[in-house]
C-alpha cells in the first residue's frame, strides 16, 4: 500500500500532520528522526513529511537526518524546523530572526505562487499559522521562493525539479485557512499519491492480518466497553469468531454502574465474554500510593496479571489483544516527543508478559478512524460515539491516595454531571467531561455548622484529537444546577470548582 514517512522532530502537531494525511486517504506512519535510513528505506514511501520542532538547526545537538535521504529521489515537504533542515542540508543559511527581519507567531496574511505545484488551484492570498524565531537568510541553490509574507520574503521554498518542498508556517493547523489542500496537494500533485486508504479496505485487510496472525490460536480480547476495545472486539469476533475470548475487568475504579451495564451490553453479542471481579486486588495494590506514574505502573501490570489468570483457566490462549490506538503509542513516549503520562496498555506494560504475542489490531489507527470503523463493521452510533474513559478508571480522577471512600464519593459526584449535562441536551456537543476528587479539604458551612471537607472539580473539553483541548462554555445555569445537586446529594464535598485551562497546558485527566 502507498504511504507517507512523517518524521518527527518533536513538534507539537506531529499527530494532527499524520492525520491530515490520512484524512487525504493516504496511509502514513510517525517516525522518530533517528530512524535509519535504512529502516526508511524499506517502508518505501511515496513521500517524506518533515514535521517543526522546537529546536535550531544551527545548533550542535539539534536533531538532524542523514543527508543521503535527499538522494532517494522521494520527495520531501519540510514544515517549520523540518523546512529550515532542508534548507540547512542543502546549502541554504538559518539564522535567528531579529525584531527586524521575520519572527511570526499565529495568524499571517500569506502570499504565494500559485504556479508552485503545492499551491494549484488555491487563492494567492490567505491565512497561514506561523510559529517560528529561525529564518531562512539563504535559501539553498535551486530552490526558488514560492511564498511570502509581510513580514518574512521566504515563507515557502520549492525545488519541483527534485521534488522538495518546504514551509515556514502549519500546514496541518486548522488555522492555516487552506492547510489541508496544500498538504493533498503535496501528496496527489507532487507524491503522485492514488488515495487508497479507506476505512472498508482497511477492515478487510486487518481480518485477513489477524487471521494471518492467529491462525488457528486462542485469543483473549482485553474489553473495557470503551470504543476502542468494542470496535477491536467487533473486528476480532469477524475474524476468528469463537477462538475469542474477551474479558471484562472491573478493576473497582469504574463509574457509577458501569461494570453492570457492560456485562449487560456484551452479554447480548454472540461472544465469548468474561467479567472479573478484581475490585479488591486492585485497590489493596493501590493502596497508599499516591504518585500518578507509579499508580499508572501498578495499573498496567496487574490488568496483565488478571489476563494472565483468565488465559489459564480458558487454557492454550496465545494472544492477547488489546484495543490500543495510535495516540496512545505516540503519548507513550516513541520518538522524539517526551512522556507526559504511561499510559496503562503501552507505557505501562510490565516487563514480562506471559502470551505469545500482543494483537492490536488498531495500533495505527486515530480516534476518528477507529469511530468510522467500528461504524463498518454494523456498531450502534451510541457505542462508537461515546465519550473516552481511561483505562486507569477513576484512580487518575482521585488525586493522591485511593481509597474506596473516596472513589464512592467521586462515582456519586461524577454521576449527577453526567445526569445533568444528559438533560440539559449538553453531553452530546462535548468531547469528554467528568469529575474529579482533587482531595484538597477546605472550610464551609452547612446547617449552620462549620464544614471541613473535599473540593470537587469539574472538567469538560472539546477536542477533535484529544491532543490539544478547550474547555467547554457549560451555560452557568446548568454548572448551577450541578452544584446544587452534589453539595446536597453527595456527602463530604462542600466545594466544586470548574476547571477553565486548555490542554495545554494543561492534560484532559488531572494525573
Ligand atoms: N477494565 C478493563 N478491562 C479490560 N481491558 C481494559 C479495561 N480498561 C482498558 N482495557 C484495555 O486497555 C485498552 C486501552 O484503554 P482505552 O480506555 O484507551 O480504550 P477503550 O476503553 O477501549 O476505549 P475508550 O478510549 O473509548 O475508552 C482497551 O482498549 C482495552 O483493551
Ligand atoms: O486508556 C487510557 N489509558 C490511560 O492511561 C489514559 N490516560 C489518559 N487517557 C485518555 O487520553 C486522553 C488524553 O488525556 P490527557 O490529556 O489526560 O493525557 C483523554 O481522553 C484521557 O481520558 C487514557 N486512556
Ligand atoms: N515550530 C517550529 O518548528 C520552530 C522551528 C524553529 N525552532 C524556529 O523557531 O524557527
Ligand atoms: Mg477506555
Amino acid at each position: 500500500m502507498e504511504r507517507v514517512v512523517v518524521l518527527d522532530f518533536g513538534g507539537q502537531y506531529n499527530q494532527l500532520i499524520a492525520r491530515r494525511v490520512r484524512e487525504c486517504n493516504v496511509y502514513c506512519e510517525v517516525k522518530p528522526y533517528t530512524t535509519p535510513l535504512s529502516e526508511l528505506q524499506a517502508m518505501e514511501p511515496i513521500g517524506f513529511i518533515f514535521t517543526g520542532g522546537p529546536s535550531s538547526v544551527y545548533e550542535p545537538d539539534s536533531p538532524q537526518v542523514d543527508p543521503a535521504i535527499f538522494s532517494l529521489g522521494i520527495p520531501i515537504l519540510g514544515i517549520c524546523y523540518g523546512c529550515q533542515l532542508m534548507a540547512h542540508h542543502l546549502g541554504g543559511k538559518v539564522s535567528p530572526a531579529t525584531d527586524a527581519t521575520a519572527r511570526e507567531y499565529g495568524r499571517t496574511e500569506t502570499f504565494f505562487d500559485t504556479t508552485s505545484p503545492l499551491f494549484k488551484n488555491l487563492p494567492a492570498q490567505s491565512i497561514t499559522w506561523m510559529s517560528h524565531g529561525d529564518y531562512m537568510e539563504r535559501v539553498p541553490d535551486g530552490f526558488s521562493l514560492t511564498a511570502h509574507s509581510d513580514a518574512c520574503p521566504n515563507v515557502a521554498i520549492a525545488d519541483e525539479s527534485r521534488g522538495f518542498y518546504g514551509v515556514q508556517y502549519h500546514p496541518e493547523v486548522n488555522h492555516t485557512e487552506y492547510g489541508v489542500k496544500m498538504i493533498r496537494n503535496f501528496l496527489y500533485e507532487v507524491c503522485g499519491a492514488h488515495g487508497e486508504w479507506t476505512m472498508g479496505d482497511y477492515c478487510k485487510r486487518a481480518i485477513a492480518k489477524i487471521r494471518e496472525q492467529v491462525g488457528s490460536g486462542r485469543v483473549l480480547l482485553a474489553l473495557s466497553g470503551g470504543v476502542d476495545s468494542s470496535v477491536a472486539a467487533a473486528l476480532l469476533a469477524e475474524a476468528v469468531g469463537r477462538q475469542l475470548t474477551c474479558v471484562f475487568v472491573d478493576h473497582g475504579l469504574m463509574r457509577k454502574d458501569e461494570g453492570d451495564e457492560v456485562e449487560a451490553a456484551f452479554s447480548k453479542w454472540d461472544l465469548n465474554f468474561i467479567r472479573v471481579d478484581a475490585e479488591e486486588r486492585f485497590l489493596s495494590r493501590l493502596s497508599g500510593v499516591t504518585e500518578p506514574e507509579r499508580k499508572r505502573k501498578i495499573i498496567g501490570e496487574e490488568f496483565i496479571r488478571v489476563f494472565e489468570e483468565e488465559a489459564k483457566k480458558i487454557g492454550a490462549v496465545d494472544f492477547l489483544a488489546q484495543g490500543t490506538i495510535y495516540p496512545d503509542v505516540i503519548e507513550s513516549g516513541l520518538g522524539a516527543s517526551a512522556t507526559i503520562k504511561s499510559h496503562h496498555n503501552v507505557g505501562g506494560l510490565p516487563d514480562y508478559v506471559d502470551f505469545k504475542e500482543i494483537v492490536e489490531p488498531l495500533r495505527m489507527l486515530f480516534k476518528d478512524e477507529v469511530r468510522q470503523l467500528g461504524r463498518e463493521l454494523g456498531l450502534p452510533e451510541y457505542l462508537v460515539s461515546r465519550q473516552p474513559f481511561p483505562g486507569p478508571g477513576l484512580s487518575v480522577r482521585v488525586i493522591g491516595e485511593i481509597t474506596r471512600e473516596k472513589l464512592d464519593i467521586l462515582r456519586e459526584a461524577d454521576f449527577i454531571f453526567r445526569d445533568e449535562l444528559h438533560k440539559a441536551g449538553a453531553d452530546a456537543s462535548l468531547s469528554q467531561y467528568f469529575a474529579v476528587l482533587t482531595s484538597m479539604r477546605s472550610v464551609g458551612v452547612m446547617g449552620d455548622g462549620r464544614t471541613y471537607d473535599y473540593t470537587l472539580a469539574l472538567r469538560a473539553v472539546n477536542t477533535s484529537d484529544f491532543m490539544t483541548a478547550d474547555w467547554a462554555r457549560i451555560p452557568y445555569d446548568v454548572l448551577d444546577r450541578v452544584s446544587v445537586r452534589i453539595v446536597n446529594e453527595v456527602r463530604s464535598i462542600n466545594r466544586i470548582v470548574y476547571d477553565i485551562t486548555s490542554k495545554p497546558p494543561a492534560t484532559i485527566e488531572w494525573e
